[in-house]
């Protein structure tokens, strides 16, 4: 993968590229890799922006797979030199069962790993999660945490255990011999919560805001701080830290990184009001309306109906016992380790980053603007 000042040679593959965050790294990839030749896609459910992207100097190829089947995944991998493997299953609202959840995010992981080793590839990068550290069950803190801060990292959720057991293997393949003899170089990005342009759950609060006349009710106390990371400076993190890979082998080869940006920390719902308030939104309360244990009990009681009505149909809301402990507990991070290690510096500033969120809300359908 040397630097070439001829023509464009490199092959990357992004697996979940039609995804929130595949989609920023897919056109990332075409605007900042200049080293591109082909761009393949690799999703369950291809999008039709895909077409667009079809008429530019790099070639783009969509394939339609399911990283769960192992043939499919090989077919895609063999012959690109880097895998950039966001595609998951992110669902802590209990809409997939847990086996689901395991079968593809841990089993889809080892396909990804597996193809890479069978068919030569030698640079993989796996999106992994904050979900992989905390919050904990026991709902403690992890204030302006690092990399190497000790944390009781102990779950019990499907989510989080997939993808903990998922960046475990990344890890471990880290130096194994690929096809050809060389060594597979791995690493690992932790976002925290991710938000911008495509973001579901801001989506869903701010339907919900327009369904309760322009209102949402606070629910967390405004003190417990959540990290976010705009899904730009992620994507940039990605293809960043590939292109560094083969130059910087031996020290970012089975590293973890958390994904960070300058945006502030705030509390979950606060945050979101940086970007709902500007489109019509209110956040009623500077204290939760609803005392803690009574939210903990409609948590409890959403559980219990998802359970019942399961054989019905599928109810999922927002709240449930895992979502109320995640909101509200305080996690944030600080860190410098991708700016040390790969040179890392946010592309968006936190002031772009919001007007770009708050431009895409506004040109949602069924905007009050
Ligand atoms: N959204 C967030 O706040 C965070 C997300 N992450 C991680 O980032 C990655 C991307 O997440 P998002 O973009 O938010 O989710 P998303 O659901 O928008 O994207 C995931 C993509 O993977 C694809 N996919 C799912 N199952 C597949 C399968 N069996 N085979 C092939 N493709 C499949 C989906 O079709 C989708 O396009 C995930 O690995 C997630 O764990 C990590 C931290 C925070
Ligand atoms: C849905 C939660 C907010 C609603 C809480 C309520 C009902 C009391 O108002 C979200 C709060 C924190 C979110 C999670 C967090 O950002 C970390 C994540 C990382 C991931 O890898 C996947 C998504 C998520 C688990 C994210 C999911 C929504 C929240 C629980």
């Amino acid at each position: 993968m040397a630097e070439s000042a001829q023509a464009p040679e490199l092959v990357y593959l992004v697996t979940g590229g039609c995804g929130f965050l595949g989609e920023h790294v897919v056109r990332m990839l075409l605007e900042r890799e200049p080293r591109l030749r082909e761009l393949r896609i690799f999703d369950l459910h291809l999008s039709p922006w895909l077409e667009e992207l079809k008429t530019g100097p790099v070639q783009v190829t969509a394939i339609q797979g399911d990283v769960t089947q192992a043939q499919e995944v090989t077919a895609a991998v063999a012959g690109a030199h880097v895998v950039i493997h966001t595609a998951g299953l992110v669902d802590v609202f209990g809409r997939a069962s847990p086996e689901t959840i395991h079968k593809v995010n841990v089993w889809g992981t080892k396909n990804v790993i597996e193809a890479c080793v069978q068919t030569g590839t030698q640079f993989l990068v796996y999106t992994s999660s904050m979900e992989v550290v905390g919050p904990n069950i026991k709902g403690h803190p992890f204030y302006r945490g690092n990399e190497d801060t000790p944390y009781e990292a102990v779950h019990k959720h499907p989510y989080p255990c997939s993808k903990a057991l998922a960046e475990h293997l990344v890890l471990e393949a880290n130096g194994r011999k690929v096809r050809g003899g060389l060594p597979l170089v791995t690493c690992a990005l932790r976002p925290t919560g991710i938000y911008g342009e495509g973001h579901q759950i801001m989506r869903d609060f701010y339907r919900q805001g327009l369904r309760l006349g322009g209102r949402l009710f606070r629910a967390i106390p405004a003190s417990v701080e959540h990290g976010r990371v705009y899904v730009g400076n992620v994507a940039w993190m990605h293809v960043l830290v590939a292109r560094e890979l083969e130059q910087r082998a031996a020290l970012l080869g089975g590293q973890v990184y958390f994904c960070y940006d300058k945006s502030p920390y705030k509390s979950y719902e606060d945050f979101n009001m940086e970007f709902l308030g500007p489109c019509g939104l209110r956040l009623v309360g500077t204290r939760p309306l609803l005392p803690y244990w009574l939210l903990v009990l409609l948590a409890a009681l959403n559980a219990l109906l998802q359970w019942l009505l399961r054989p019905l149909l599928l109810y999922a809301p927002l709240l449930n016992p895992y979502t109320l402990a995640v909101a509200n507990t305080t996690f944030t991070v600080s860190t410098n380790k991708a700016q040390r290690h790969f040179g890392y510096e946010p592309l968006f500033s936190w002031e772009e980053s919001r007007t770009r969120t708050i431009l895409w809300v506004q040109a949602m359908e069924g905007s009050a603007q």
